[in-house]
């Protein structure tokens, strides 16, 4: 086995590479208007009610149909994963571990047919969409040895004992939801999916309804890679119709949760109910949202923060939990770093992303545009606006990267999650007042701090209360088992994807002794 390394990503300033994308893309865009059906216990399933995936580059384009499951569906896919449970929870580690390395070699192989999806069915330019499919690669590489690791690390952690066997295996948990967000559509899908299987657990995925197709891939290639019946169960459908009910269900015993705080608290607490008929307490992993803060310390080179700050704030139009929306910087630059971030700001190339000169793609859909374009009003009350501030929404959802400056560190602004391209800007008389401000929220995802100060380092190590706290580089772009991926307080349950505690999540220790 070699060991894990991060997978490459694609220079696509290479001509080949370019090539070869838009050989993919030209391919991924043939296909697009198909229907999906659900998969349950290996079977496909057509209900004959349907959720409809658009480009949200281009509004009326259909990317495809998935056919949507309502409750009886979801009462076969439950009985289809405890059949396969029985079955699957005893499969011998090196095979469920072997069965995410195919996937990754074949997602390898037709790395830039997924990425042509996601740019599809979610508006990722082709930088981030190569990303976003090598971090799924990552995944399925990193956990699939964190499992056989773990199979190991139970026993060579226990205190040998004169006259006993003793032994410590971390077995699975049961039947769990697996419930991701669309704007990692590959990545997070893959990760929460395969991270509770390789545990020896059986799922229901329900993906977002904004990017159902490109789930839909995953699953073909778990499929081509030899997942054994009932083992993912794909049951896509309206949360308000199921959403409760698969949360709520006495035979559903964990559930793995990325999206955003709204919904996450709320199913924490449906989940922390005992339902008539549960016989344990449900597990619950989430990974929620993020306001995320960049720290400009006095003296750091400012264009270099600049162009920091911009790659973390627009990046994929914001639509990152880690995305940069705070920046608080020391008075002694405030004024010619805004002004050089607005400058690069407008130069930001906004439109369909399938033309390679555009940065910064759409927002996610109608709704979406809706919230963001809210914020900017809000914000023209809140700060001064000094770069974007316009959208439209006449082919896809647009909205220009967006800068404010002088916002109060209390305002909504600051203070509420917008996820899109709007970053607002604060001024501090210190670095412990930019700290301290940087803290001035509920939540707790990724922050950076940009300075030269040794002890200004070592200050920010100890006070910044973040997940993924970052030194003089972007505060996005987590790499699986480079940087442990998760957040403190409202960002979740302090849980870190792509990091070697990360499965235990999805196991229960059990200890076992023999009298010899
Ligand atoms: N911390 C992280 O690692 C991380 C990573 C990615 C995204 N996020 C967060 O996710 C959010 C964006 O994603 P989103 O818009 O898909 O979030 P969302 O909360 O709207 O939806 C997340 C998932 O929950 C489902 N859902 C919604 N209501 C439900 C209900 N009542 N019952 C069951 N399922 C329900 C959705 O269909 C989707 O599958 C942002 O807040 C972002 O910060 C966090
Ligand atoms: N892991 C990603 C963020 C995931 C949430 O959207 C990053 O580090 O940028």
């Amino acid at each position: 086995m070699i060991p894990y390394r991060p997978e490459p990503l694609t220079d696509f300033s290479v001509s080949q590479n370019r090539e070869s994308f838009a050989i993919a893309l030209a391919h991924v865009q043939a296909q697009v208007g198909k229907t999906y059906p659900l998969i349950i216990g290996g079977e496909t399933v057509d209900t004959g009610r349907y959720l409809e995936s658009y480009n949200p580059s281009a509004k009326t384009e259909l990317i495809g149909r998935v056919a949507k499951a309502g409750k009886p569906e979801i009462e076969q896919a439950l009985c289809a994963a405890q059949r396969a449970f029985a079955s699957w929870s005893e499969t011998p580690v090196v095979d469920r571990a072997a069965l995410l390395f195919k996937t990754a070699a074949i997602l390898r192989r037709r790395k830039h047919e997924f990425s042509a999806w996601m740019l599809l069915e979610s508006g990722k330019s082709r930088a981030e969409a190569d990303a976003d499919t090598a971090e799924a690669i990552d995944f399925l590489e990193y956990y699939g040895r964190q499992m056989l690791d773990l199979s190991q690390r139970g026993d060579a952690a226990l205190t040998p004992f004169p006259g006993e066997d003793n032994h410590m295996e971390y077995i699975p948990l049961g039947v769990g939801a697996i419930i991701p967000p669309w704007n990692f559509p590959l990545a997070i899908v893959t990760g929460m999916t395969v991270s509770a299987v390789v545990a020896g657990n059986t799922v229901l995925l329900k993906p977002a309804s904004q990017t159902p197709i490109i789930a839909y891939k995953m699953m073909e290639a778990l499929m081509e890679a030899g997942l054994p019946a009932g083992v993912v169960n794909f049951v896509p459908g309206d949360p308000e119709e199921i959403g409760d009910f698969m949360v709520e269900h006495p035979d559903i015993r964990f559930i793995s949760f990325t999206g955003s705080k709204h919904v996450g608290l709320r199913m924490n607490e449906l989940a922390a109910k005992r339902i008539p008929g549960q016989r344990w307490i449900k597990r619950f992993v989430a990974e929620m949202g993020g306001k995320d803060a960049i720290v400009v310390d006095e003296g750091f080179d400012i264009d270099l923060a600049a162009r920091i700050i911009v790659q973390s704030a627009f990046g994929f139009s914001g639509q990152k939990c880690s995305a940069c929306s705070r920046v608080i910087a020391h008075a002694s630059l405030y004024d010619p770093l805004i002004e050089r971030v607005a400058a690069l700001t407008r130069e930001l190339k906004v439109g369909d992303v399938r033309d390679e000169a555009h940065f910064t793609g759409p927002v996610i859909d109608e709704k979406a545009f809706a919230k963001v374009t809210s914020y900017i009003d809000i914000g023209k009350q809140e700060g001064r606006l000094v770069a974007g501030g316009e959208a439209s929404q006449e082919r896809g959802y647009f909205v220009q990267p967006t800068v404010f400056a002088d916002v109060a560190p209390t305002a909504r602004l600051m203070q509420e999650e917008i996820f899109g391209p709007v970053v607002a800007f604060a001024k501090a008389s210190s670095f412990e007042e930019a700290i301290a401000m940087a803290n001035q929220t509920e939540f707790g995802l990724t922050g950076s701090v940009l300075t030269r100060d040794r002890e200004h380092i070592a200050y920010a190590r100890r006070k910044f209360h973040v997940g993924n706290l970052y030194f003089n580089r972007k505060c996005t772009g987590a790499v699986v088992g480079v940087h442990p991926f998760g957040g403190f307080q409202m960002s979740g349950t302090d849980s870190k994807a792509g990091g070697p505690d990360y499965l235990l999540l999805f196991t229960q220790p059990k200890a076992i002794s023999e009298l010899l």
